[in-house]
């Protein structure tokens, strides 16, 4: 796949001019509308011969080859095309369909060799999602146990919370879990689930297509579902699964009331059944996975045009010349601009001493808990320090704040801020170069950093990148007379 540049940051195209590369086959262009071309055009710059499957080289050979990068990509051209993460539903079944013995009892239906594979597809999933009845009759433990690497979020859906007190998932040494439920449901159950550090989110309405738009802008790419087959169903029928592994198991257990994997989808002809694509057999110990698409993969070629090519279209519509940048997810344009953007900082501590910090959103939560002289607050400070993600960071931020804060946040951030914009020089020059821009972070919960919803947030965050970048321009400005800073500033 062409590499994305980050905001500025070509170390992937330098890479592979410093390598010494002559020539670059490109199974796709980026899905993301704002990186695509930018990574062609700039190795083209360069004398590279670049060629594009599909585009400049064509043959059967090739279009098999192309449909190869877009099914490793799936994920990737899901998130940028729907804006939901990319769904896989995996279930273990008998030869005669069933899911559980008529009692529930589930374990096993797939061979060791097959739970070893489900490991491995766990591991490369974002989160694995069940429902609340899956908990109470199987207490899961969903974790990826073979031996290191990465471990998934666990994401259970309950709109009663009518869960265990106890239950594997609650077990947050490991691994975390995320309940999401009701509006309103069981507050004192809500409450017992956070003091053992599970995070609640609370809908409107519990439904899978809002779960996945939610876990979308939370940065997921790929969510894992081992539910049963009423959640199943209502996932399908929501439209937010993609792909399917079925692992059929040689045994037949048989049972009226036995659960199968998938519940009523409403469909009274077989002329409805939904039809999988790209089919694949797989024969796993004892066991067949079949796996398949349950949609196409959307053609990027219409759907996501690069900036070019929408400009020419129409040329009002182009998000880089409105004086208003908005910015909030680290994978929209000017993406960097956001906390949660992957640049770490180093500040000096209060001995003096420089610290690393993984982000700008890690140091400014960690400034709730610093120099506070209570242990759980140190404890906070300490699980800031381990915490793998801003997001993490930004849970932990919430847990207490100190009574100063709100007389300090504001240099907090600053600081950070400089330090950040100063420490990569892209970063400057993109921030540079959004003069004449109201920069306004588009966050519609936060008001105080955000600009909200309808405009109703304070923005600051906004504002101090602005006051930053008028620092940077002076500073550029008095130390040189550039003519490309000239521009910049008027
Ligand atoms: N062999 C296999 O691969 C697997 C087998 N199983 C087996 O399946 C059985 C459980 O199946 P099943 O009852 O279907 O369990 P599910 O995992 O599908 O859980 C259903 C529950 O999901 C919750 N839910 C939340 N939102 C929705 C929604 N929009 N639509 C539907 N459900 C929602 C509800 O929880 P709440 O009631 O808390 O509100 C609901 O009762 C068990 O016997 C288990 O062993 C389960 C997974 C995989
Ligand atoms: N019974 C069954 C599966 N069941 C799924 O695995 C979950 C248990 O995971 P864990 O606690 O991590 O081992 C269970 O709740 C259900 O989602 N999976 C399979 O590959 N094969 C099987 O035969």
């Amino acid at each position: 796949m062409e590499p994305g540049d980050c905001d500025g940051d070509s170390t992937a195209v330098s890479a592979l001019l410093q390598g010494g590369v002559k020539r670059v086959v490109i199974g796709m262009r980026h899905p993301l509308q704002h990186f695509r071309g930018n990574a062609v055009r700039a190795l083209r710059s360069q004398g590279l011969q670049v060629d594009l499957l599909g585009e400049d080289l064509t043959s059967k050979l090739i279009e098999d080859a192309q449909k190869e990068c877009l099914l490793v990509n799936a994920p990737l051209i899901c998130r940028a095309s729907s804006r939901v993460p990319f769904s896989v539903l995996k279930y273990a079944m008998t030869l005669d369909g069933k899911i559980a013995a008529s009692t529930s009892h589930a374990w096993w239906i797939s061979s060791k060799k097959s739970r070893s594979l489900v490991f491995e597809l766990r591991a490369r999933s974002d989160a694995i999602i069940v429902g609340g009845n899956t908990v109470r009759r199987d207490n899961p433990r969903l974790t990826a146990r073979h031996g290191g690497g990465h471990m998934p979020m666990r994401i259970v859906m309950s709109q009663s919370l009518d869960l265990p007190e106890e239950a594997n998932l609650w077990d947050m040494s490991e691994v975390s879990t995320i309940v999401v439920t009701q509006r309103g449901a069981r507050k004192s159950f809500q409450k017992l689930l956070a003091s053992k550090g599970v995070e609640v989110v609370e809908f409107d309405i519990l439904n899978p297509r809002d779960v996945m738009e939610y876990f979308h802008d939370r940065g997921y790419l790929s969510v894992f579902w081992e539910c049963g087959g009423t959640l199943a169903a209502s996932a399908i029928s929501s439209g937010v699964i993609h792909k399917v592994y079925a692992f059929v198991a040689p045994k037949i257990i048989g049972g009226k009331n036995a659960p199968s994997p998938v519940g009523d989808l409403g469909m009274v002809e077989m002329s409805r059944a939904l039809n999988l694509i790209d089919v694949c057999y797989q024969q796993v110990g004892p066991d067949m996975l079949v796996s398949g698409f349950l949609q196409p993969l959307p053609d990027m070629t219409p759907t996501i045009p690069s900036r070019e090519e929408t400009f020419v279209v129409d040329p009002t519509v182009s998000p880089y010349e409105s004086s208003i940048i908005f910015f909030y997810k680290t994978w929209d344009p000017y993406g960097a601009l956001s906390n949660f953007s992957p640049h770490p900082i180093q500040m000096p501590d209060e001995n003096g001493d420089n610290v690393t910090w993984l982000n700008v959103e890690h140091y400014y939560q960690a400034h709730k808990f610093v120099g506070v002289d209570d242990t759980s607050a140190q404890d906070c400070l300490e699980r800031n320090k381990s915490a793998k993600s801003p997001e993490e960071a930004a849970r932990i931020g919430r847990l207490a704040i100190r009574p100063e804060w709100d007389n300090m946040k504001i240099d907090v951030m600053y600081s950070a801020l400089k330090c950040k914009f100063s420490t990569y020089p892209h970063l400057s020059s993109m921030l540079i170069s959004t003069a004449g821009s109201v920069l306004v972070e588009a966050s519609p919960h936060d008001l105080f950093w955000g600009g909200g919803r309808e405009g109703e947030g304070l923005n600051y965050l906004g504002r101090l990148l602005m006051k930053l970048r008028s620092e940077f321009i002076e500073e550029s400005s008095s130390s040189s007379e550039s003519p490309s800073l000239a521009v910049w500033y008027f």
